[in-house]
């Protein structure tokens, strides 16, 4: 049983190892609940609701244990708090409560838990209906790894990026950040796979896709497959990022596989081009635009040399039809 302060950055929970957060001012009935779910799964324990609420936001449980009555803030007011939070809304909470009246199991059901029960509870019951809530955690998080991850290359897919880069998109624009959207693309890959096989080039495609997510992982970014052999990835600038350094690095990380391409003519390696675009997000402009600029550098390093990096920052044409450099 662990007790956290709200201030301690703990790990999120992972799907591998499910995270309960329970919260009740009394000691001992955390101690049962510990005692419980401890071997199958981490358990928190909190006994003041308002720091659950700061618990459950930093370490995002997969499901919360949740008392009603508590001095300060009750549970009832508690879940009111929680479903207000986007990163938190979706974690299943369970009421484990004395109240007993109908009425107090009805509001607590239409307030969004998914699950009352009531106090005494039986260790045995209590365990079952954690279980079978984790297990349609557990199906749906398969349900969206297989809605939002490419198969062949493990990275996400398009649908993902859509989701992911909106969501980059809005916190940039609220928090006045640049952001970086880009294509990365496999030079000569048609002729790679005309050389060496297509099952090679599955292999290949996977092994591109994981050396530039493992760097982009490091600033924060991500890359998703959006098409056969063309990627696209974010990278959010703060205080520090060297998006040319970064950009370089995506590149360099390809060609430091040293995967032999002897019919490229960009080099006798396999080689990306990337193409990328620095914006600082305001309302009058979307993310099509910039990616759509982005694919123009693109195409400008397709057209020259390959195997190199063109990055801008975003270009907003005006309703007069002239370019103006936004100043990021
Ligand atoms: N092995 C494999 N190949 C794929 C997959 N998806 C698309 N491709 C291949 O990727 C190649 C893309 O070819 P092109 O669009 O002509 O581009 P390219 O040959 O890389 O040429 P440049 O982009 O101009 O350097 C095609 O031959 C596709 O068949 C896949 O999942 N696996």
């Amino acid at each position: 049983m662990v007790e956290i302060k709200p201030e301690v950055n703990n790990r999120r929970a992972t799907d591998k190892q499910f995270t309960l957060l329970c919260i009740d001012d009394e000691t001992a009935n955390l101690k049962v609940l510990a005692s419980i779910f401890k071997e199958n799964y981490k358990v928190v324990v909190c006994k003041q609701a308002k720091q659950g609420l700061k618990i459950a936001l930093d370490i995002l449980p997969d499901l919360i244990l949740l008392d009603v009555v508590m001095p300060e803030c009750s549970g009832f007011e508690l879940i009111q708090q929680l479903k207000k939070e986007p990163s938190i809304k979706h974690i299943p909470v369970i009421f484990i409560t004395g109240l007993q009246s109908a009425e107090d199991e009805q509001k607590g059901l239409n307030l969004g838990a998914c699950d009352y029960i009531q106090k005494p509870f039986n260790s045995g019951i209590v365990r079952a209906r954690v279980n079978t809530h984790l297990e349609i955690i557990r199906q749906r998080q398969l349900l969206e790894r297989f809605a939002h991850f490419d198969s062949l290359t493990e990275v996400p897919n398009r649908r993902k990026w859509q989701i992911d880069s909106e969501s980059q998109w809005i916190f940039a624009r609220e928090h006045q950040e640049p952001l970086v959207l880009g294509i990365i693309d496999i030079d000569f890959f048609k002729r790679y796979n005309d050389s060496y096989g297509h099952q090679q080039g599955d292999i290949v495609l996977r092994k591109v896709a994981n050396s530039i997510r493992r760097v982009l992982f490091d600033v924060g970014g991500e890359i998703y497959r959006c098409g056969g052999e063309e990627f696209y990835f974010y990278i959010p600038v703060v205080k520090g990022t060297r998006v040319e350094a970064v950009l370089a690095d995506c590149s360099d990380a390809v060609s430091a596989m040293g995967i032999q391409h002897m019919s490229s003519e960009a080099s006798t390696i396999l080689t990306v081009s990337i193409g990328a675009i620095q914006v600082l997000p305001q309302a009058k402009y979307n993310i099509e635009q910039v990616i759509a600029q982005a694919d123009d550098k693109l195409y400008s390093v397709k057209q020259s040399t390959r195997n190199a990096v063109h990055f801008e920052h975003f270009v907003d044409v005006n309703e007069s039809g002239t370019s103006q450099l936004i100043r990021v």
